[in-house]
């Protein structure tokens, strides 16, 4: 010992050149690592952006999303960048004046402009699709209908955008792409395992979606949708009820209580103390409404509130038809449905009404017990209550929440243990759950087919390992010179 540590001391190059090797050592390992990171980072990121727009019944909203340049067919990459909500009602609404319905986008449209960088501008592709207020006015006037459409895709293609069309989409792909939209943002839909089913509550239809291993499928094409994404297939259950969105619910069951001639109507649906005159012309202006249309209708009546939980609900069952079921089971009206597949998303007015009374996390019972409260409120106290919410809202949170009620136990089949497996919700990640997402990524085909090849290790796994193996590479090499040394110094002694 005492012999190595005096040839150490004699040999003045010990100690430098362990120094030297640990430094050059330490020095490509760094330099290894920086050029592993520098040459995987993705470079500056650009996005890509694109525009839909929903026209719905009672409203149309502007939707911007934007991803990554680079990782299009990622799942969840794309996100929902803004919204911007058209003021004045939908575009169905502009049947007297088709001309005003084009021109009730542009301040929508002229903010999109800053939101998207101008370099984009001519790339980004903008669509319009129009739901069951424009269908209901296609089956009303057709004439005055493409006039609505030709007004709107004259400002749209004023815009600096890549116009794509601008349509009345079918209540199969309001349902399937409203499925796809809040199974891509929970990107469920690369992992190929369990998806969630999509429940969608508008002004003027409703839509029900959910994937189904049913055999039974076979029984009703026109409810099913098959789609192959990521390399998996999805056998789904659609359909879209027309007439039975809340706006038109509430016409039905408010004319199936008012007998024209009558002076006023006792509506168990509204709050007690709730009274205001309407004309029997507003009720009826609906395609939706067939029986017991008047020749006559100007006359006016008293709607007066009851509230009444349990016979609103009773006053709703009756717009539910039973005109017999032609398969093996049936939802509601003679349409065909699968035992339901849970869990499932419920969003738009399903949200908004559930979320206002306080009604998104209870069971089936509890909601209903909160219902019969709500209802039972005079109404001076509600609108106490609530100053800021717009009135209309207010009025009709009785009649919205028990026809939710009704809607999904009488027709949609859930029950006390199905109920708990129901989420009401807005957005996922930062982006409303709504069929406009999975409309553009399918026109976009941004959900491809097969699932695309994808590096073995993540980037960050690469690097760690990368900096784990040099490390151990080095302190091997530092063991070898270290047990390496004395025998080459002795020999150099020897010489
Ligand atoms: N804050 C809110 N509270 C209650 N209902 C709401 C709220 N915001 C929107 N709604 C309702 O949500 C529904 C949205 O329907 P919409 O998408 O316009 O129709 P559709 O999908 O049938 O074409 C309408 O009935 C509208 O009144
Ligand atoms: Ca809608």
């Amino acid at each position: 010992m005492a012999e190595q540590r005096e040839m150490k001391e004699k040999n003045p190059w010990h100690s430098a050149v362990v120094i030297l090797i640990t430094v050059l050592g330490i020095t490509a390992i760094v330099a290894l690592v920086t050029t592993a990171v520098l040459q995987n980072k993705p470079l500056l990121q650009k996005y890509k952006y694109g525009i839909v727009l929903d026209a719905g019944s009672s409203h149309t909203a502007v939707y911007i999303y934007e991803w990554p340049a680079e990782k299009e067919n990622d799942t969840g990459r794309v996100h929902q960048k803004h919204i911007c909500k058209v003021l004045g009602p939908g575009i169905s609404s502009y049947s007297h004046s088709p001309e005003l319905a084009g021109e009730s986008l542009r301040t929508c449209m002229k903010q999109a402009e800053r939101f998207v960088p101008i370099r984009r501008h001519r790339e980004t592709p903008l669509y319009l699709g129009a739901t069951a207020g424009m269908r209901l006015l296609s089956m009303e006037n057709q004439n005055v209908c493409d006039q609505v459409l030709g007004s709107v895709e004259k400002v749209l293609r004023s815009t600096p955008f890549s116009y794509q069309g601008a349509r009345i989409i079918s209540g199969q792909e309001e349902g399937a792409f409203g499925w796809i939209t809040i199974n891509y943002l929970d990107d469920r839909l690369k992992q190929g395992s369990g998806t969630t089913g999509a429940l969608d509550l508008g002004g003027a239809s409703t839509q029900i979606t959910f994937a189904t291993n049913q055999e039974g499928m076979g029984e009703s094409a026109e409810n099913t949708v098959t789609f192959r994404l990521y390399g998996n297939d999805y056998i789904l259950y659609t359909h879209s009820f027309l007439c039975y969105g809340k706006d038109q619910a509430l016409k039905k069951t408010l004319a199936q209580q008012a007998q024209v001639g009558n002076s006023s109507v006792l509506d168990p649906c509204f709050n007690e103390g709730y009274s205001v005159d309407r004309n029997y012309s507003s009720v009826y202006s609906s395609p939706c409404i067939m029986a017991g249309k008047p020749l006559e209708t100007g006359y006016s009546f008293t709607h007066i509130g009851k509230g009444d939980a349990s016979q609103c609900q009773q006053a709703i069952r009756r717009i539910f038809t039973n005109p017999g079921c032609n398969f093996s089971r049936c939802s509601f009206n003679g349409v065909y449905q699968p035992p339901i597949q849970g869990p499932f998303g419920a969003f738009s007015a399903f949200y908004f009404v559930m979320n206002f009374l306080n009604l998104t996390s209870d069971s089936l019972e509890g909601t209903r017990e909160k219902m019969e409260r709500y209802c039972s409120t005079p109404w001076h106290q509600i609108k106490q209550q609530h100053p800021g919410v717009k009135e209309k809202y207010l009025a009709e949170y009785c009649f919205s929440g028990n026809y939710i009620l009704s809607l999904l136990t009488d027709g949609y089949k859930f029950t006390s243990e199905t109920w708990s497996t129901i989420t009401f919700i807005k957005k996922i990640s930062g982006s409303d759950a709504g069929w406009t997402l999975g409309y553009m990524l399918n026109l976009t085909n941004m959900i491809p087919a097969e699932a695309p090849d994808s590096p073995p290790l993540p980037h960050a796994g690469y690097v760690t390992l990368l900096l784990f193996i040099s490390l151990v590479i080095f302190v091997i090499f530092l063991f070898s010179v270290k047990s390496l040394w004395p025998r080459c110094t002795t020999q150099t002694q020897i010489i």
